[in-house]
């Protein structure tokens, strides 16, 4: 971190979104450490230096269909009537022998052009008649050939530090000759619930007043969907003692801890008491609905988001502000949800003054309908939902058929 605590100018009192997200932004650096790993093991793995291609793709020219290949030089308008030499080539099995100038040869799908062809026309468009190929002409130099390095050319980058490897990547990687990459390690990011009323797992007997810990599997998970490490530091009573233990506990184990409970200013809040009286705790009012208050701080060094008890709020708190920044720890960079506008399938009138996000998921006709309470503990109303409606900080007065940003838990990493 570029400075030791995540303190608000001076008379900031309650934060806009889109402040709280730029503070983190700037003050949050990525962890350094990398490892080496075969390209083929790196899906979902940070690149932590570009990828320098060893050589160009295609590394030669090649032919992009099956049929025959000529040079371009001999040919004109009206019918064409080139004789075949002997042989073809074929990927893989390339041809030493020049093709000579008003010749053709039968050339296969990635086989490399022999000299002397510039040209292929399609199998499709052509007739044979014993040792000759006839096609119409004419035909543009170079149709139906991919050149050298036309995709990638050797020497410069495929890819940039701090991309996030994907399938897709594994396949350029390699075709580009890449067998090894430089990575970073990927983020530990420790979980751990508070409270007195939390039951570690669902397993366990509870009592009529006890609840099952919500927030611990969904926290974990998302790490894990988001490519992390999931550490997880189980669930601490609200006693000082025990979190301090949990969060040194997390410190030694964790790059970063998502503590969820007690985060905001009650007399039972032990995460935010603690890593006040630690020196180090910003207490962030955040202009949002739901998930207003978020506990900042660091512990021994690490950074320690704390989140509200409240299982909606704790979700939309670390889809906003939870996942740009450890993507930035990780070495990712910043990230932003891409969103798209759709009607509405809904009426609100909505105050200014503080960002909404609301359980949204798609209709038949392409309409996004929201969860009929917006109350936060209402956990079945996560998953009824496919992602959620953003609505700005603004006044707004929606209607059906106004269109509304809706960003689908996909683009949240959520699957
Ligand atoms: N006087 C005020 N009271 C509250 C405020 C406020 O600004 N002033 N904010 C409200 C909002 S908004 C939220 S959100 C909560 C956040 O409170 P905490 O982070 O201190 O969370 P708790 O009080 O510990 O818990 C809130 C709620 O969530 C349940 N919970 C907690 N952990 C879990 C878990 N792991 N699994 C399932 N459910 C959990 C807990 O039982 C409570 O019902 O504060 C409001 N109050
Ligand atoms: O963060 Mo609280 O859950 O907004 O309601």
């Amino acid at each position: 971190m570029k400075t030791d605590n995540f303190a608000m100018p001076q008379g900031v009192d309650w934060i806009p979104v889109d402040t709280a997200l730029g503070r983190l932004r700037d003050i949050l650096q990525p962890l350094a450490r990398t490892e080496t790993l075969a390209t083929a093991q790196a899906a979902g793995r940070v690149l932590a230096d570009a990828c320098i291609a060893r050589r160009s793709n295609p590394p030669q020219p090649n032919s992009a269909v099956d049929g025959y290949g000529f040079a371009h030089a001999a040919t004109g308008d009206g019918p064409q009537r080139l004789p075949l030499v002997e042989g073809r080539a074929a990927a893989g099995q390339p041809r030493a022998q020049p093709v000579p100038e008003g010749r053709a040869i039968r050339i296969l799908t990635g086989a490399t052009l022999p000299e002397g062809v510039d040209t292929v026309v399609l199998e499709e468009d052509t007739t044979i008649d014993g040792s000759a190929v006839s096609f119409d002409g004419p035909v543009k130099r170079g149709s139906n050939t991919r050149e050298a390095g036309e995709d990638v050319t050797e020497g410069s980058p495929a890819l940039p530090a701090g991309h996030k490897l994907r399938a897709p990547d594994l396949a350029l990687l390699s075709a580009v000759g890449i067998a090894h990459v430089t990575v970073h390690r990927p983020l530990r990011v420790g979980v751990l619930s508070t409270g007195d009323e939390i039951i570690a797992a669902p397993d366990l007997p509870a009592l009529p007043h006890q609840i099952w810990d919500a927030n611990r599997p969904m926290l974990l998970s998302l790490a894990a969907g988001w490519g992390y490490e999931p550490v997880d530091l189980g669930h601490a009573p609200d006693s000082d003692n025990a979190v301090r233990e949990r969060l040194d506990d997390g410190a030694r184990r964790a790059d970063v801890i998502l503590t969820s409970g007690g985060a905001s200013a009650g007399d039972e809040d032990h995460v935010s008491a603690l890593l006040k009286s630690h020196g180090t705790l910003s207490s962030w009012r955040i202009a949002l609905k739901p998930g207003r208050p978020l506990a900042l701080a660091t512990w021994e060094g690490v950074p320690v988001f704390g989140l509200p008890g409240n299982p909606v709020a704790a979700l939309v708190c670390s889809l906003i502000f939870a996942r740009p920044a450890l993507s930035l720890l990780a070495g990712a960079g910043w990230t932003e949800p891409q969103g798209f506008a759709v009607p509405a399938a809904f009426a609100k009138r909505k105050k200014p003054g503080r960002r909404e996000y609301l359980r949204a998921r798609l209709n038949a006709e392409g309409r996004a309908e929201v969860f009929a309470s917006e109350g936060s503990g209402r956990i079945s109303g996560l998953s009824w939902a496919d992602g959620l409606v953003e609505l700005h900080d603004g006044a707004a007065e929606i209607e059906p058929g106004v269109p509304v940003r809706y960003i689908p838990y996909a683009s949240f990493g959520l699957v």
